[in-house]
């Protein structure tokens, strides 16, 4: 065999494969296709749409504030505006891929360009951008070859007006109108990003509300902080053509109205990079497309693992860089390593939203006796500090035991916040910890403790 281990897909489930497999002394290499490494996680996906919105953010935040934005920080025209934030995320996306590349020759982890196919079980062919063909063999094969915008034929994807949301971020001029069709996660922080650059920005989503699996506290932030945008929302609609028409794009929906914007981004769902692997010559089973595995991330094939997007839902960074370190222990080390219970989300949208655990929807669906105790970033003196005044810490708690089942957060650093509440559930802790606990003064942290008492005294009333 040429290699212990072939990653084919350098993505985040990829690079924490080939680490792991490097760390326990393993002949590893990733397979990558395109020129640059880090797939959707660093290229088109996570990564760029996160140093976009904050480019976006600040630039709200600047002019919520009143104040002026700091010169050589934003440019205040809109074209400025837009050039800064893809500078922004170009130099973010340069210097990450930089330390992915050394952190990946540093471990002895060999990157072979080309795109991967199998030959047989165990052999993998490889194919250059100049066509040139090497068979490379392992022990242990890992699929981590990700997802891809779902583009219907017939959206008329142009790349410059009918965009998705790879497309989108490498726009050169800030449209004065967006259309978003759809009201997912990544929807829902396009919108941001784009609102809160000055584009008027339409929704179009087949839902009675967005994003309606999350608290109705929090999506009622979401809510607000659009409408504060002036994000306009077409609830319940469908999407019947798209057409681009005298520079501008017409979408017509299946009640027959009819709205006009300068670009529209379509960003109902992904689909799986699947299709390229010939997994049919080795029979490999799929679902849907999907690649189908156990819960070890072994495919119908034992030796060959499948992780990250490749394989479905949850499809995150987060989870598909864990799910690739897990496999490797699986394949080396015959370790069944179960992924955490209590996964933090979060939706950097303007403001981020993150959550771990129940809503109250589902603890009252499953019949738990709960309370719940809210902490307002307006009653935190850091909320007053940062103007950050609509964001909000939600807890829900076991009224029996007093432990933690679900937090919720809404407000700036949302994201960061949820992982107090992730570990303390981790750890069977309960409210009173809360309470007692010491946080940093003044922080946002502090939104914590005041949702504790506020859970304390509901469970004494
Ligand atoms: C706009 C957007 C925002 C997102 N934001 C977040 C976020 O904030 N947080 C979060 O956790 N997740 C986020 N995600 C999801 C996250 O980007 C993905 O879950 C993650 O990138 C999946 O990692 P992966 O390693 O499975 O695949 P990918 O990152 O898609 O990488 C797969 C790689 O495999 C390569 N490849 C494919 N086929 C072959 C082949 N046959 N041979 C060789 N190479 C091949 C591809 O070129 C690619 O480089 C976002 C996604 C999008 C689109
Ligand atoms: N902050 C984050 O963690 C983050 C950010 C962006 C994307 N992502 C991940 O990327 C993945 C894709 O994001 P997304 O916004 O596309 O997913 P999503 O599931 O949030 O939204 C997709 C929307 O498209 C609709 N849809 C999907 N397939 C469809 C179909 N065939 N026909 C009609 N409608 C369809 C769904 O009903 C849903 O409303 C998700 O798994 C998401 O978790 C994560």
């Amino acid at each position: 065999m040429d290699y212990d281990i072939l990653i084919v897909g350098s993505g985040p489930a990829g690079q924490h494969a080939a680490w792991q497999a490097a760390r326990m002394g393993k002949k590893a290499a990733i397979v990558e296709r395109k020129p640059s490494i880090g797939g959707a996680g660093l290229q088109t996906g996570t990564i760029p749409s996160k140093a976009l919105r904050e480019a976006a953010y600040l630039a709200s935040r600047a002019s919520d504030h009143g104040m002026r934005i700091a010169s050589g920080a934003l440019s205040t025209t809109r074209y400025g505006l837009l050039a800064d934030a893809v500078r922004r995320k170009e130099m973010v996306i340069a210097q990450q891929e930089s330390v992915i590349v050394k952190r990946l020759l540093k471990s002895g982890v060999s990157v072979i360009p080309g795109e991967a196919s199998f030959f047989d079980e165990h052999t993998l062919e490889i194919i250059d951008a100049k066509g040139r063909s090497k068979t490379l063999s392992a022990e242990v094969i890992v699929l981590a070859t990700g997802s891809r915008p779902r583009r219907p034929s017939h959206i008329p994807f142009d790349k410059k007006t009918v965009l998705d949301s790879t497309s989108i971020l490498n726009l050169k001029k800030l449209p004065k109108s967006l259309l978003v069709v759809g009201g997912g996660v990544i929807a829902c922080e396009f919108v941001s990003i784009f609102a809160a650059l000055g584009v008027e920005v339409t929704i179009v989503d087949s839902h009675e509300q967005l994003l309606s699996y999350l608290s109705e506290d929090v999506v009622g932030v979401l809510a607000e902080s659009f409408e504060n945008m002036g994000v306009q929302l077409h609830m319940k609609e469908r999407v019947a053509a798209i057409s681009c028409e005298e520079g501008r794009t017409l979408t017509l929906l299946e009640s027959g109205k009819k709205l006009y914007s300068e670009a529209v981004l379509y960003a109902l769902g992904r689909e799986p990079n699947s299709q390229n692997l010939n997994t049919p010559k080795i029979g490999i089973e799929l679902d849907n497309g999907w690649i189908a595995v156990n819960e070890d991330f072994q495919t119908s094939i034992p030796h060959i693992y499948a992780v990250g997007d490749l394989i479905g839902r949850p499809a995150l960074a987060s989870t598909g860089m864990e799910q690739g370190r897990a496999c490797v222990l699986h394949a080396f080390a015959g370790k069944t390593h179960a992924m955490p219970e209590h996964l933090p989300m979060a939706i950097y949208a303007i403001p981020e939203l993150s959550w771990v655990g129940k809503t109250e929807k589902e603890a009252k669906k499953e019949g738990l006796n709960y309370v719940v105790g809210r902490g307002y970033f307006k009653e935190s003196a850091r909320g007053q500090i940062s103007g950050d005044t609509i964001g909000l810490v939600k807890l829900i708690v076991d009224a029996e035991s007093h432990k933690l089942i679900g937090v919720h957060i809404a407000g700036e650093h949302a994201s960061e916040l949820i992982h107090t509440g992730q570990l303390l559930m981790h750890f069977g802790g309960t409210v009173h910890d809360l309470a007692a606990n010491v946080f940093n003064y003044p922080t946002l942290a502090e939104c914590y403790k005041l949702a504790a008492h506020d859970c304390l005294e509901n469970l004494n009333s």
